[in-house]
């Protein structure tokens, strides 16, 4: 969730910051402490881990989102653990500062939005892991990293790896090579050194439709 104006400025009064290295836990998972990130730099992972060590990606912080809400508001442990992929810096508050930031009326409104989102992405999941085959799941997957709007070439610089596109759709890596193998033989993805390249949104949408009768741009 991206924390701007008012409540960005409401939140730095009574942060504290501080730096981390690449990999550093920021949050783990059914730990009890509750303090509540705005990410300054840097990204991370919110991602669990199932009892068998399977990795599960929920989302991507950014800079600017704001993180670990959840325990801050119901008191409850951790629901996931946020990891840095990178080197960055945080902004944190006390559950007890975050609490009073709540009671003021511009400050919840935004946090309200928050909730919106994280449901609308959450029943957007669930619908898609209850009804889509993973071919389906990676194309929507794909589209949803591509943030920029319009139908120019799109670049992911570096390219999530097989293993990541897997954790973000709840299957294995194998499935996601052969589906990246399909959609490079289409034509509608190019894997170009460390990033991966999309000549157009409109016809990598297009392979939602399956089939192999995409042929590639002359
Ligand atoms: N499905 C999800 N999508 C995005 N963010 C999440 C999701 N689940 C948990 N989080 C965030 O990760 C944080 C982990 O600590 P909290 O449970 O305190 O609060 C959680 C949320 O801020």
């Amino acid at each position: 969730m991206q924390l701007t104006g008012e409540a960005r400025a409401m939140f730095m009064a009574s942060a504290h910051q501080r730096s981390h290295p690449a990999g550093a836990e920021l949050i783990r998972e059914a730990d009890r402490d509750r303090r509540v990130f705005l990410m300054l730099a840097g990204e991370a992972d919110v991602l669990a881990h199932s009892p068998e060590g399977r990795m599960v990606l929920f989302s991507r912080v950014v800079p600017g989102d704001l993180v670990g809400i959840l325990a801050a508001i119901d008191g409850g442990a951790r629901s996931t653990s946020v990891v840095a992929r990178d080197a960055g810096r945080t902004a944190w508050v006390s559950p007890q500062d975050f609490q009073r930031l709540m009671r003021e009326p511009d400050f919840a409104g935004a946090i309200h939005l928050h909730f919106v989102g994280l449901i609308r992405g959450l029943s957007e999941r669930v619908y898609e892991f209850g009804t889509l085959l993973v071919r389906e799941r990676l194309v929507r997957e794909l589209l949803r990293l591509l943030a920029a709007p319009g139908d120019g070439p799109h670049l992911l610089d570096p390219a999530p790896s097989h293993m990541e596109l897997a954790a973000r759709i709840a299957t294995h890596r194998e499935a996601v090579s052969r589906e990246m193998s399909r959609l490079a033989r289409l034509g509608v993805l190019e894997r170009r050194g460390r990033s991966l390249h999309v000549p157009s949104r409109a016809r990598l949408a297009a392979a939602l439709d399956t089939g192999e009768q995409i042929r590639p741009e002359p």
